[in-house]
């Protein structure tokens, strides 16, 4: 048995015999170099090992649907009540997105206007609807439509309304036909001196635009969709059997799932996870990704848009924001004129345009924005449009809650929330952020029944919904992820169904069911469950909720119950680890 005291290491760790002073230095400054290194290396050890274990807290929300479905205002929502400071010192940079949503309607009027004038057909959608069964336009205009003028009218003019029905309503007596001699000299009369007085808005349109970037215009179809797919809306020969599924057609999916599915293997490849990246902007492509609000920052500081000075959130304006604050207060009389006038009512009931079920719409509130002094409200924040380009990525702490009433059990805890663009071009960068995500929040427009989709004509909006909502239900890498559905613009559906559009010309798997809201809400949840229920890799729970998102009062509800939902789910998968 070897000696106790013969220790083998020590000879070899004893320094250097004969060593002199200054060898004995450089030794001992190289050892302390080496277990500076060797410290440096065990903390980022450390730091790393806490990083994942508070991720692993770190609640991941996703935000998905399709555009204009109302993801960002549902994450306008989560901002405007937890993280309160925040909101309040970014609401004034919005001033700038409302103005421009408001010249926008007035300018879209007036472009109605313009038309009614020139006698440019009417939408042949409108026709349709007015005169007969509203389903034929669903099918693919090009296919359909015999008659070479209505064809040739279905563009539709940017900012105007994109239903497919407009309301049967007519409180103006004019016939289906153009207007008669008199009232067309009347209105273009009219219209001349209104198209000079206003004509300042034009300029600052293009002004705002060009200081707010690619957000401010929604995506439109490229010539290469367009009547490239045939007879992806919504069938409408009563079916629904073999090619239909839970009552909607299938033609769209493999489309839609390809986009989000088949690309997916390509953007995994392409992109890191979003966790543990910096919180810069980087560019894909032509769209941007950002980390955080600011947006109106990120664009001055970044060079994208030339010109540019931002509205801070400390609420200074730059020349062109005073321009254009100037030239809306001058024209605060002429675009109440306009929008309150019976007869420009009547040319838009006509022409189909029905700008109040459009994002951005605050022709109601010209008294209140056109004011040299507008400063937004929480309301007219949520309801400002403005695109999503990219993914943003948002961070919530909830501790700032735990001294407010009745909410949160769990102070502390972090939640990031994901906005996505729901554009299809965009819907591949949904991927890589799939994984590790806690809770899906799907946003399905269910007014839109009657729609088609901006960037592609021959798909019905509610099918597209469908389509979505159907392909991430069945993705396995979201097997486990929570699900979360909101039946969302309630509120337009309802003014839909009282103005007398029949949702079963658009569904007919709805059958002759009562064309009530309550009814309608209540089909579509039992589909959108059928469907989770169907295609679930694995059993999970089934979060539906209709909602109104512009509401803030109800929404603040039903995010009381999402936070819950996502959380009770987010402990019971980590206990189950
Ligand atoms: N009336 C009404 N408008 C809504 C509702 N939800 C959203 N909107 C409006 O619809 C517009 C589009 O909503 P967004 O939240 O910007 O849509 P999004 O899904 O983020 O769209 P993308 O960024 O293009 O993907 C906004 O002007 C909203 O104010 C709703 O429930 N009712
Ligand atoms: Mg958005």
């Amino acid at each position: 048995m070897p000696s106790v005291e013969h220790d083998p290491f020590a000879e070899v760790l004893e320094p250097p015999r004969h060593e002199s002073p200054h060898e004995k230095a450089m030794r001992e400054r190289k050892e302390a170099e080496a277990k500076h290194v060797s410290d440096m290396i065990d903390e980022d050890i450390k730091q790393e090992r806490a990083r994942l274990k508070k991720e692993r807290n770190v609640v991941k929300v996703l935000l998905l649907g399709q555009s204009e479905s109302g993801k960002s205002t549902t994450l306008k929502n989560f901002r405007m009540t937890y993280a309160r400071s925040e909101w309040e010192a970014e609401k004034a940079s919005w001033r700038t997105v409302i103005q421009l949503n408001l010249i926008r309607s007035i300018n879209a009027i007036m472009d109605t206007l313009q038309a009614e004038i020139d006698g440019e057909p009417i939408r042949a959608d409108a026709i349709h609807s007015q005169t007969q069964s509203a389903a034929t336009p669903l099918r693919s205009g090009k296919n359909n439509n015999e008659n070479n003028d209505e064809e040739e009218v279905d563009k539709r003019r940017p900012g105007t309304s994109r239903s497919l029905t407009p309301t049967t309503e007519d409180t103006v007596d004019l016939d289906s036909g153009l207007l008669d001699d008199e009232l067309i000299n009347q209105l273009r009369t009219q219209v001349t001196q209104l198209k000079l007085r206003l004509a300042p808005l034009r300029r600052v349109e293009s002004q705002l635009k060009h200081e707010l970037g690619a957000g401010t215009e929604e995506v439109t179809e490229s010539p290469t969709t367009k009547g490239t797919i045939s007879g992806n809306g919504v069938q409408n020969d009563g079916s629904i059997t073999g090619r239909h599924e839970n009552g909607f057609s299938r033609r769209t999916s493999v489309q839609t799932e390809r986009a989000i599915k088949g690309e997916s293997i390509e953007m995994r490849v392409m992109s890191q996870s979003p966790i543990g990246e910096s919180r810069t902007r980087q560019v894909r492509g032509d769209e941007f990704f950002v980390r955080g609000w600011r947006w109106r920052e990120m664009l001055r500081t970044s060079g994208l848009v030339s010109g540019f000075s931002a509205v801070s959130g400390s609420g200074v304006a730059s020349r062109e924001d005073e321009d254009a604050t100037e030239a809306i207060w001058r024209c605060k009389g002429d675009m109440k004129v306009l929008w309150t006038d019976e007869q420009v009512r009547g040319v838009l009931r006509k022409r189909g345009v029905i700008l109040e079920n459009n994002g951005g719409f605050f022709l109601d509130d010209i008294d209140r924005i056109a004011t040299r002094s507008y400063e937004p409200s929480d309301d007219d924040v949520v309801r400002a449009r403005l695109r999503t380009l990219g993914v943003q990525e948002h961070r919530i702490i909830f501790e700032s809650l735990a001294s407010q009433k009745g909410v949160l059990a769990d102070p502390g805890r972090e939640w990031i929330i994901y906005d996505v663009g729901g554009s299809r071009t965009v819907r591949r960068a949904w991927v890589p952020y799939f994984e590790n995500i806690t809770a899906i929040l799907f946003l399905a427009p269910i007014s839109c029944f009657d729609e088609r989709l901006l960037e592609d004509s021959n798909v019905n909006r509610l099918e597209d919904s469908v389509t979505i909502w159907r392909a991430i239900c069945s993705t396995k890498l979201l097997a486990r992820t929570t699900m979360i559905c909101f039946l969302n613009k309630c509120d337009i559906l309802k003014r839909k169904l009282d103005a007398g559009v029949e949702f079963k010309t658009y569904v007919p798997a709805f059958g002759d069911r009562e064309n009530n809201p309550g009814v309608v809400v209540k089909f579509l949840r039992n589909r959108f469950k059928d469907i989770l229920n169907k295609h679930s890799p694995e059993k999970r729970a089934t979060y539906i909720y209709p909602t109104t998102v512009t509401d803030t009062k109800t929404t603040a509800v039903t995010l009381t119950n999402v936070r819950d939902s996502v959380l009770h789910e987010h402990l019971k998968r980590a206990e189950f680890l």
